[in-house]
């Protein structure tokens, strides 16, 4: 049964407001008339992914599902920062139990948003850089606002994206584009990013990108469900199994990576070249 009933709305939201302990970095809201759910990630200030998040955004995937959602829109609370992708404090001389946690969730976070049965959309209401276009790309479409960023710029930051953001890439934006875009660490503006592919709509505010996102999931309307998520395993699907076989191997890969001296160096440079806040001595 769908969460459209008012009995299942109820429980969802009671779910969402207990949810979290510490007030929810992930703040859901289902429109009674139409079934979508809006997911606004809520992390100040630029949402960037840390275990905690991670795990919020997790659960919430699960239980959209768990639901029968129509359709989900994914955003931001912030009107600058989509995603500012990992947290690249958290990823500065890290625990190595809590990074191993933190891209095991990740994972999970892809495998469920990019293989989610209901249909998706990431309305961009600000920059989204690496793990914020990672959200993004889960997404079966995209609405972003003029004057922001989006990309997979790993490679600037001194490492590859995984197979599976590659393949997440290379799906929408085919692969030549995905080869220069990747290889260079582009971080696209909006119009460019219109121009490629890589986002569907541009949008002026923000309640335009809804209405657009909320347009497009009503395509589905009269889409037997079943056959909708069929066809969007088919087309996923294999990408997700390799995932899948590959997680615990990839883990251990990252987790080695991460930790390691050369890896620590590049990182706490390019914190000190690009964020504001800066790394104590
Ligand atoms: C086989 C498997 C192995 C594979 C191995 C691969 C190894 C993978 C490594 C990890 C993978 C990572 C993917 C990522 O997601 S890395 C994150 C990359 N993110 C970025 O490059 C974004 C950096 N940030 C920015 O460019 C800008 O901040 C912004 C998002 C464009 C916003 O700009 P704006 O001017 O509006 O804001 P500020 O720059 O002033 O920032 C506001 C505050 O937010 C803090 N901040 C920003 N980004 C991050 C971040 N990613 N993590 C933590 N904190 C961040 C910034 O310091 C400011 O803090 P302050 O308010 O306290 O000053």
């Amino acid at each position: 049964m769908a969460f459209r009933t008012a009995r299942n709305l109820a429980y969802f939201s009671n779910y969402i407001r207990n949810y979290s302990t510490n007030g929810p970095l992930v703040n859901v809201t289902v429109n009674e008339k139409s079934g979508f759910a809006t997911a606004t990630l809520q992390r100040p200030s630029v949402n960037s992914l840390n275990l905690e998040l991670l795990t919020e955004i997790s659960h919430t995937l699960q239980q959209l599902e768990k639901n029968k959602c129509r359709g989900l829109i994914l955003t931001s609370a912030s009107n600058k920062v989509f995603s500012a992708g990992l947290d690249l404090f958290e990823l500065h001389k890290p625990n190595a139990d809590k990074i191993k946690q933190m891209w095991s969730t990740l994972q999970e976070v892809w495998i469920k948003l990019y293989g989610s049965s209901y249909p998706t959309v990431a309305v961009v209401n600000g920059h989204a850089p690496a793990g914020g276009c990672m959200l993004a790309l889960s997404c079966e479409y995209r609405v972003m606002l003029n004057n922001f960023i989006i990309g997979l710029n790993e490679a600037q930051i001194g490492f590859s994206a995984p197979m599976w953001l590659i393949d997440g890439m290379r799906n929408t934006i085919g692969s030549r584009q995905a080869e220069f875009a990747l290889t260079a660490g582009t971080l696209f503006k909006t119009e460019e990013a219109l121009k490629i592919g890589l986002v569907d709509e541009v949008a002026q505010s923000k309640e335009e990108a809804i209405e657009k996102a909320e347009k497009f999931l009503n395509k589905f309307a009269k889409i037997p469900p079943h056959a909708r998520s069929m066809t969007k395993a088919a087309l996923r699907g294999a990408n997700i199994q390799a995932l899948v076989r590959n997680k615990d191997e990839e883990v251990r890969s990252y987790v080695d990576f991460v930790t390691d001296s050369q890896f620590q160096d590049s990182l706490g440079e390019f914190i000190e070249l690009n964020l504001k806040q800066k790394l104590s001595k």
